[in-house]
């Protein structure tokens, strides 16, 4: 047996065309969605990454605006971008790419921008009602990844309800979030989030009917810690010079024999990325329609 793949370009493409009539609603009540980036340094893969959201958003007719600042920037100089961001009437959403380079307190950052205008959900305000949330209806950005993740699993008809999820990394992007997301009412998983500092992380892992693995250490997932029929998401991501050709590449946290055992399986790249970017664009036109029709 080998495991139905769940498809992110697939599932990202269907997510973009149901945004595009959300989008086209706003256009023609006068609103356009503009999605804002602020890239501090010249890192190459966040570079990448920000130029892959701009990409996305000329495809579904999100305008974007792009801010890069120099890795000498200050952090005066990255607050002053930040407020220009809030007040730019122009961006209705935007994101600050991490990570920031070393000496710029990230958290600091996030809380300076304003909720409204969260792409991310990573202010505190938003996470803060992911954690009122639990108790119902959520009126908040989503941070991408968790959001990404959930929305997969409910278009490939995974149950979630009462499941056992296993949530590997407690990162402020994945793990941390996804593990109140999966909680909530009317999701109703159980969730265990392990760590790097977990006792018989493989223990946690074999009794979960899903498992999110958001780590970052190449194929540390593997099949005997798989409960059969499971569905493993493949999050983490981590460059590697591949051994025939020397070239760099992309390896996730599951070990390719895990297709042998899971029910569903998110491959990597091609799984939870370009959901994340969906929901990205998910998160603007959501900020967008809020703007127009409020709360
Ligand atoms: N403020 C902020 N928000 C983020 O959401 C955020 C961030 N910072 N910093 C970095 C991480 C990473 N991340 C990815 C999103 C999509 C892909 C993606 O689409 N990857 C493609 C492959 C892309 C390639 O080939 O390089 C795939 O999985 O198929 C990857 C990584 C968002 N992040």
């Amino acid at each position: 047996m080998t495991a139905t793949t769940l498809d992110g370009v697939a599932t990202a493409a269907a997510v973009k065309s149901e945004l595009t009539s959300r989008i086209d609603d706003l256009r023609s009540n006068g609103v356009v969605p503009g999605l804002g980036t602020l890239l501090v340094g010249d890192d190459p893969a966040s570079r990448s990454y920000v130029a892959g959201k701009h990409r996305d958003c000329a495809e579904v007719g999100i305008e974007s605006i792009r801010v890069d600042l120099p890795a000498s920037a200050t952090t005066a100089d990255v607050r002053a971008a930040i407020h220009d961001l809030n007040s730019a009437r122009e961006v209705t959403g935007y994101i600050v790419q991490l990570p920031l380079p070393a000496g710029h307190d990230e958290n600091a950052m996030l809380e300076l921008i304003d909720p409204d205008k969260d792409a991310d959900g990573l202010h505190p305000t938003n996470l803060g009602r992911l954690v009122l949330g639990i108790e119902g209806e959520l009126h908040s950005p989503l941070p991408c990844t968790p959001a990404g993740i959930v929305e997969m699993l409910q278009r490939y008809d995974v149950a979630i309800r009462g499941r056992h999820v296993a949530v590997i990394g407690r990162g402020l992007t994945v793990g941390r979030p996804l593990g109140l997301l999966f909680t909530r009412k009317g999701l109703d998983a159980t969730v265990t989030l392990t760590h790097s500092r977990t006792v018989d992380l493989a223990d946690e892992v074999r009794r979960a009917d899903i498992v999110v693995a958001a780590v970052g250490v190449p194929h540390m997932v593997k099949a005997d810690w798989i409960k059969p029929g499971a569905a493993v998401l493949d999050v983490g991501i981590t460059r590697v010079a591949d051994e025939e050709t020397g070239k760099g590449r992309l390896t996730g946290d599951v070990d390719p024999a895990v297709a042998e055992v899971a029910g569903h399986l998110s491959p990597n790249p091609g799984g939870v990325g370009p959901m994340t970017r969906a929901m990205l664009l998910a998160n603007v036109v959501k900020a967008a329609e809020l703007k127009l029709y409020g709360r």
